[in-house]
Protein backbone atom coordinates (compact mmCIF):
# COMPACT_ATOMS: atom_id res chain seq x y z
CA UNK A 1 0.00 0.00 0.00
CA UNK A 2 1.30 3.43 -1.04
CA UNK A 3 -0.51 5.92 0.66
CA UNK A 4 -0.33 9.98 1.31
CA UNK A 5 -1.65 11.47 4.25
CA UNK A 6 -2.45 15.48 4.91
CA UNK A 7 -0.11 16.03 2.08
CA UNK A 8 0.95 19.72 1.25
CA UNK A 9 3.06 20.38 -1.80
CA UNK A 10 4.57 23.36 -2.64
CA UNK A 11 6.78 25.20 -6.04
CA UNK A 12 8.31 27.54 -4.69
CA UNK A 13 5.56 29.88 -2.68
CA UNK A 14 2.41 28.57 -4.30
CA UNK A 15 0.67 25.40 -2.83
CA UNK A 16 -0.32 22.85 -5.17
CA UNK A 17 -1.94 19.93 -2.86
CA UNK A 18 -3.71 20.56 -0.15
CA UNK A 19 -3.84 18.62 2.87
CA UNK A 20 -4.00 15.53 0.12
CA UNK A 21 -5.04 11.93 1.66
CA UNK A 22 -5.06 9.17 -0.44
CA UNK A 23 -4.40 5.07 -0.98
CA UNK A 24 -3.29 2.98 -3.42
CA UNK A 25 -3.94 -0.92 -2.43
CA UNK A 26 -1.55 -2.71 -2.54
CA UNK A 27 -1.67 -5.07 -5.84
CA UNK A 28 -3.85 -2.70 -7.48
CA UNK A 29 -4.66 0.42 -9.85
CA UNK A 30 -5.94 3.40 -8.10
CA UNK A 31 -7.38 5.68 -10.89
CA UNK A 32 -6.66 9.60 -10.46
CA UNK A 33 -9.18 11.66 -12.24
CA UNK A 34 -9.89 15.58 -12.39
CA UNK A 35 -9.41 18.41 -14.61
CA UNK A 36 -6.30 19.63 -16.38
CA UNK A 37 -4.76 21.96 -14.02
CA UNK A 38 -5.71 20.94 -10.76
CA UNK A 39 -2.87 18.51 -9.20
CA UNK A 40 -2.86 15.16 -10.98
CA UNK A 41 0.77 15.49 -12.22
CA UNK A 42 1.78 17.29 -8.50
CA UNK A 43 0.78 13.91 -6.65
CA UNK A 44 2.92 11.99 -8.71
CA UNK A 45 5.59 14.05 -8.60
CA UNK A 46 5.44 14.62 -4.98
CA UNK A 47 5.26 11.08 -4.30
CA UNK A 48 8.86 11.02 -5.70
CA UNK A 49 9.94 14.57 -4.03
CA UNK A 50 9.63 16.20 -7.09
CA UNK A 51 8.45 19.24 -5.82
CA UNK A 52 10.36 21.84 -4.08
CA UNK A 53 8.42 21.37 -0.89
CA UNK A 54 6.04 19.15 0.53
CA UNK A 55 4.75 18.16 3.96
CA UNK A 56 2.69 15.42 5.43
CA UNK A 57 3.04 11.75 5.97
CA UNK A 58 3.67 9.37 2.63
CA UNK A 59 4.14 5.68 3.42
CA UNK A 60 5.37 2.65 1.61
CA UNK A 61 4.14 -0.40 2.84
CA UNK A 62 4.96 0.82 6.48
CA UNK A 63 7.96 2.63 5.72
CA UNK A 64 8.15 6.39 5.64
CA UNK A 65 9.31 7.77 2.47
CA UNK A 66 8.28 11.42 2.53
CA UNK A 67 11.92 12.85 3.94
CA UNK A 68 13.76 10.48 1.68
CA UNK A 69 15.54 11.72 -1.58
CA UNK A 70 14.28 11.00 -4.71
CA UNK A 71 16.48 8.22 -5.50
CA UNK A 72 16.08 6.99 -1.90
CA UNK A 73 12.11 6.67 -2.65
CA UNK A 74 13.12 5.07 -6.31
CA UNK A 75 15.03 2.16 -4.51
CA UNK A 76 12.20 1.85 -2.14
CA UNK A 77 10.36 0.50 -4.63
CA UNK A 78 8.58 3.28 -6.86
CA UNK A 79 9.05 4.56 -10.63
CA UNK A 80 7.59 6.81 -12.58
CA UNK A 81 6.26 7.11 -16.46
CA UNK A 82 6.11 10.59 -17.33
CA UNK A 83 3.55 12.29 -19.03
CA UNK A 84 5.07 13.15 -22.79
CA UNK A 85 7.27 10.05 -21.85
CA UNK A 86 10.64 12.23 -21.67
CA UNK A 87 12.64 9.41 -23.99
CA UNK A 88 16.40 10.70 -24.61
CA UNK A 89 15.82 11.07 -28.94
CA UNK A 90 19.67 10.28 -29.32
CA UNK A 91 20.04 7.78 -26.99
CA UNK A 92 19.41 4.46 -28.60
CA UNK A 93 16.51 2.26 -27.01
CA UNK A 94 19.37 0.02 -25.00
CA UNK A 95 19.98 2.93 -23.32
CA UNK A 96 16.97 4.42 -22.29
CA UNK A 97 16.20 1.71 -20.65
CA UNK A 98 18.91 1.07 -18.98
CA UNK A 99 18.78 4.47 -17.44
CA UNK A 100 15.70 3.72 -15.65
CA UNK A 101 18.58 0.91 -13.61
CA UNK A 102 20.39 3.66 -12.96
CA UNK A 103 17.67 5.56 -11.29
CA UNK A 104 17.69 2.97 -8.65
CA UNK A 105 21.11 2.09 -8.32
CA UNK A 106 20.57 -1.72 -9.76
CA UNK A 107 21.99 -4.05 -12.07
CA UNK A 108 22.34 -2.77 -15.70
CA UNK A 109 20.70 -5.19 -17.49
CA UNK A 110 17.50 -5.55 -18.91
CA UNK A 111 14.91 -6.36 -16.83
CA UNK A 112 13.61 -10.06 -18.16
CA UNK A 113 9.89 -8.80 -18.28
CA UNK A 114 10.57 -6.53 -20.84
CA UNK A 115 11.00 -8.60 -23.89
CA UNK A 116 7.73 -10.61 -22.63
CA UNK A 117 6.18 -6.98 -22.93
CA UNK A 118 7.55 -5.50 -25.85
CA UNK A 119 9.19 -8.02 -28.10
CA UNK A 120 9.38 -4.72 -30.73
CA UNK A 121 12.25 -3.05 -28.21
CA UNK A 122 13.97 -6.01 -28.07
CA UNK A 123 14.65 -6.37 -31.82
CA UNK A 124 15.55 -2.93 -32.38
CA UNK A 125 17.77 -2.41 -29.32
CA UNK A 126 20.08 -0.04 -31.32
CA UNK A 127 17.43 2.09 -32.85
CA UNK A 128 17.53 5.91 -31.34
CA UNK A 129 14.24 6.40 -29.17
CA UNK A 130 13.33 9.26 -30.97
CA UNK A 131 12.62 7.44 -34.34
CA UNK A 132 9.65 5.65 -32.64
CA UNK A 133 6.29 6.07 -32.49
CA UNK A 134 4.13 7.87 -29.81
CA UNK A 135 3.12 4.20 -28.99
CA UNK A 136 6.64 3.06 -29.38
CA UNK A 137 8.10 5.76 -27.29
CA UNK A 138 5.13 4.91 -24.18
CA UNK A 139 6.58 1.19 -24.27
CA UNK A 140 9.95 2.12 -24.16
CA UNK A 141 9.02 4.98 -21.26
CA UNK A 142 7.38 2.17 -19.25
CA UNK A 143 10.65 -0.59 -19.95
CA UNK A 144 12.92 2.32 -18.68
CA UNK A 145 10.48 2.50 -15.38
CA UNK A 146 10.71 -1.55 -15.34
CA UNK A 147 14.33 -1.43 -15.29
CA UNK A 148 14.11 0.16 -11.60
CA UNK A 149 12.31 -3.59 -10.76
CA UNK A 150 9.50 -1.29 -9.28
CA UNK A 151 6.86 -2.38 -6.81
CA UNK A 152 4.69 0.57 -7.47
CA UNK A 153 4.38 2.41 -11.04
CA UNK A 154 3.19 6.18 -11.12
CA UNK A 155 1.88 6.54 -14.86
CA UNK A 156 0.95 9.72 -15.98
CA UNK A 157 -1.61 9.62 -18.79
CA UNK A 158 0.16 6.57 -20.66
CA UNK A 159 -2.66 6.95 -23.90
CA UNK A 160 -2.42 10.58 -24.44
CA UNK A 161 -1.31 11.64 -27.71
CA UNK A 162 -1.14 7.72 -28.97
CA UNK A 163 -2.95 6.67 -32.32
CA UNK A 164 -6.52 5.45 -31.09
CA UNK A 165 -5.46 1.96 -32.65
CA UNK A 166 -2.49 1.77 -30.57
CA UNK A 167 -4.11 3.21 -27.07
CA UNK A 168 -5.67 -0.26 -26.62
CA UNK A 169 -2.47 -2.37 -26.77
CA UNK A 170 -1.36 0.28 -24.26
CA UNK A 171 -4.12 0.00 -21.69
CA UNK A 172 -3.60 -3.93 -21.91
CA UNK A 173 -0.22 -4.14 -21.17
CA UNK A 174 -0.91 -1.83 -18.34
CA UNK A 175 -3.82 -4.26 -17.63
CA UNK A 176 -1.24 -7.18 -17.39
CA UNK A 177 1.76 -5.31 -15.37
CA UNK A 178 -1.20 -5.04 -12.60
CA UNK A 179 -3.14 -8.25 -13.02
CA UNK A 180 0.16 -10.26 -14.08
CA UNK A 181 2.89 -9.01 -12.63
CA UNK A 182 1.46 -7.59 -9.75
CA UNK A 183 2.84 -3.81 -9.46
CA UNK A 184 0.72 -1.67 -7.60
CA UNK A 185 0.02 1.26 -10.23
CA UNK A 186 -1.21 5.16 -9.36
CA UNK A 187 -2.65 5.84 -12.99
CA UNK A 188 -3.39 9.35 -13.69
CA UNK A 189 -5.34 9.44 -16.90
CA UNK A 190 -8.75 11.17 -18.24
CA UNK A 191 -10.37 8.45 -20.22
CA UNK A 192 -12.72 7.09 -17.42
CA UNK A 193 -14.24 4.07 -19.61
CA UNK A 194 -10.56 3.09 -19.09
CA UNK A 195 -9.96 3.53 -15.10
CA UNK A 196 -13.73 1.79 -14.64
CA UNK A 197 -12.38 -1.52 -16.49
CA UNK A 198 -8.59 -1.07 -14.64
CA UNK A 199 -8.71 0.07 -11.40
CA UNK A 200 -9.52 -0.79 -8.11
CA UNK A 201 -9.87 2.24 -6.64
CA UNK A 202 -10.03 5.91 -7.71
CA UNK A 203 -9.32 9.35 -6.42
CA UNK A 204 -11.44 12.54 -7.93
CA UNK A 205 -8.88 15.52 -7.46
CA UNK A 206 -10.22 18.97 -7.64
CA UNK A 207 -7.70 21.93 -6.50
CA UNK A 208 -5.01 20.12 -5.43
CA UNK A 209 -7.42 17.63 -3.18
CA UNK A 210 -8.84 14.89 -3.09
CA UNK A 211 -12.66 15.47 -3.01
CA UNK A 212 -14.21 12.04 -3.52
CA UNK A 213 -12.50 8.51 -3.43
CA UNK A 214 -13.45 4.99 -2.46
CA UNK A 215 -13.84 1.41 -4.64
CA UNK A 216 -14.46 1.97 -8.36
CA UNK A 217 -17.66 1.10 -8.06
CA UNK A 218 -18.99 3.85 -6.22
CA UNK A 219 -17.44 6.35 -9.25
CA UNK A 220 -20.31 7.55 -10.21
CA UNK A 221 -21.35 9.31 -13.54
CA UNK A 222 -22.51 12.30 -11.38
CA UNK A 223 -19.21 12.96 -9.95
CA UNK A 224 -17.64 12.25 -13.23
CA UNK A 225 -19.87 15.51 -14.67
CA UNK A 226 -19.52 17.44 -11.59
CA UNK A 227 -15.37 17.10 -11.54
CA UNK A 228 -14.68 16.17 -14.97
CA UNK A 229 -16.80 18.19 -17.47
CA UNK A 230 -15.23 21.20 -19.02
N1 LIG B 1 6.85 23.54 -12.09
C1 LIG B 1 5.81 24.26 -11.63
N2 LIG B 1 5.98 25.46 -11.05
C2 LIG B 1 4.93 26.17 -10.57
N3 LIG B 1 3.66 25.77 -10.63
C3 LIG B 1 3.41 24.58 -11.21
C4 LIG B 1 4.47 23.76 -11.74
N4 LIG B 1 3.91 22.63 -12.25
C5 LIG B 1 2.57 22.76 -12.05
N5 LIG B 1 2.28 23.91 -11.41
C6 LIG B 1 0.93 24.36 -11.01
O1 LIG B 1 0.39 23.40 -10.10
C7 LIG B 1 -1.00 23.20 -10.36
C8 LIG B 1 -1.25 21.72 -10.63
O2 LIG B 1 -0.64 21.35 -11.87
P1 LIG B 1 -0.51 19.82 -12.34
O3 LIG B 1 0.36 19.80 -13.57
O4 LIG B 1 -0.13 18.98 -11.21
O5 LIG B 1 -2.02 19.50 -12.76
P2 LIG B 1 -2.60 18.26 -13.59
O6 LIG B 1 -3.89 17.92 -12.92
O7 LIG B 1 -1.59 17.20 -13.71
O8 LIG B 1 -2.88 18.91 -15.01
P3 LIG B 1 -2.67 18.29 -16.48
O9 LIG B 1 -3.76 17.32 -16.65
O10 LIG B 1 -2.82 19.51 -17.34
O11 LIG B 1 -1.30 17.69 -16.52
C9 LIG B 1 -1.37 24.11 -11.52
O12 LIG B 1 -1.93 25.29 -11.01
C10 LIG B 1 -0.03 24.38 -12.18
O13 LIG B 1 -0.04 25.65 -12.81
Amino acid sequence: MLSLSNVDSFYGRSQALHDMTVAAPEGAILGILGRNGVGKTTLLRTILGLTDRSEGQITLGDKPIARLATHERARAGIAYVPQGRMIIPDFSIRENILMGGFAAGGTRRIPDIVPELFPYLIENLDRPGGVLSGGQQQQLAIARALACKPRVLLMDEPTEGIQPNIVAQIEDIIIRLNSEFGLTILLVEQNVHFVRRAAKAFAMIEHGTAVESGAIETLTDEMVNKHMAI
